[in-house]
């Protein structure tokens, strides 16, 4: 696996560390919050077998989640003192305004051994360090919904009482299973948050607005969207197999001297397209910049 700071991880398996010496324990996940991140996630690993049902709890103050939960096959319960009794690593994944609350109902039994990952927009390592015991590891990862379907984009950063060798090995076992994963400084999340956190609502409002745009054209809607869909799946395909050239050089590909497609660029240039969604990443950003210090008003 592939780091930015060019180290190397080792391979893993169905939770088991693939090195000729060391073997560790099939992982116990403990999910505190079982709302849609948590079923993202959930759903991919149990997916990609990198976790057994059994060996997954949840915890959420909502019986209808609790009960799509236990449709998963897994454990679940309204009590989060079980979840963390149970789990070799918490997986903390409330609104960011609840995790004080909810880390301050558990912290007598959290225990060294455990890792607690936070999912959480905004909500700061040293916020996370000083809800839990001393010494306990904790790893701040912003995922993004497409852990549903393998293909989500995960940065990480590491607390100070985390290691390369243990703690990111575990977070790669989790989120590399369900997507691509890097390792950023922690100043880096906020942006992380803007871009690939918050971005598929982007591409998904995108897309809507490509199939409409069918529509208006003439388009019966059920083909306008099959047709956006594929547009958006195919041309992120074309990005990624083709990671060494400009993205602008795929798009000057489409873009046939007097022809539409150069005719579209204007319009889109002429309304400030990039700029509007360079605008829509900074907005993103600085909303969880500023969580820490005003939560939802809601
Ligand atoms: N959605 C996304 O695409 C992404 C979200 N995140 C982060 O993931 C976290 C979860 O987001 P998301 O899943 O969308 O949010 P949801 O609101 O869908 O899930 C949070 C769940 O936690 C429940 N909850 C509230 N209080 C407690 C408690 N004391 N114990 C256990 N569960 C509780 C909530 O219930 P109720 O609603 O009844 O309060 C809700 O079901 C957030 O911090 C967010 O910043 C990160 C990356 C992407
Ligand atoms: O909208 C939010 O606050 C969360 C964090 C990133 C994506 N969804």
């Amino acid at each position: 696996m592939w780091r930015p700071d060019g180290s190397d991880l080792r391979p893993w398996k169905i939770g088991v560390l693939i090195s000729p010496k060391v073997k560790m324990e099939p992982l116990r996940i403990g999910f505190l919050g079982g709302g849609a991140m948590c079923e993202a996630i959930l759903r991919g690993l149990l997916d990609k077998k990198v976790v057994q049902s059994s060996d997954v709890w949840v915890s959420d103050v909502a019986e209808s989640r609790l009960e799509v939960m236990r449709g998963l096959g897994v454990n679940a319960t309204a009590n989060g003192r079980k979840v963390v009794e149970k789990a070799s690593v918490i997986l903390l994944a409330v609104k960011p305004d609840t995790v004080p609350e909810v880390l301050r109902d558990v912290h007598d039994l959290i225990k060294q051994s455990q890792l607690l990952v936070s999912i959480c927009a905004g909500v700061p390592l040293q916020a996370l360090e000083d809800l839990v015991p001393d010494g306990v590891a904790v790893v701040r990862v912003m995922p993004n919904t497409p852990c549903l379907v393998g293909a989500a984009g995960s940065a990480y950063a590491l607390g100070k009482n985390a290691s390369l060798a243990n703690h990111a090995n575990i977070v790669e076992a989790i989120f590399g299973a369900v997507g691509l994963t890097v390792r950023v400084p922690e100043k880096l999340l906020d942006a992380v948050t803007g871009v690939s956190g918050s971005g598929p609502a982007y591409v998904f409002m995108f897309m809507e607005a490509l199939a409409d745009g069918g529509v208006c054209a003439g388009l019966p809607r059920d083909i306008a969207k099959k047709l956006a869909v594929q547009t958006v799946y195919g041309s992120a395909k074309m990005a990624m197999e083709n990671e060494n050239m400009h993205l602008a050089e795929l798009r000057n590909r489409v873009e046939s001297p007097g022809g539409t497609t150069i005719a579209a660029s204007r319009a889109l240039e002429a309304n400030s397209f990039r700029a509007t969604v360079i605008g829509a990443v900074m907005a993103a950003a600085q909303r969880s910049a500023e969580m820490r210090t005003k939560p939802s008003p809601f």
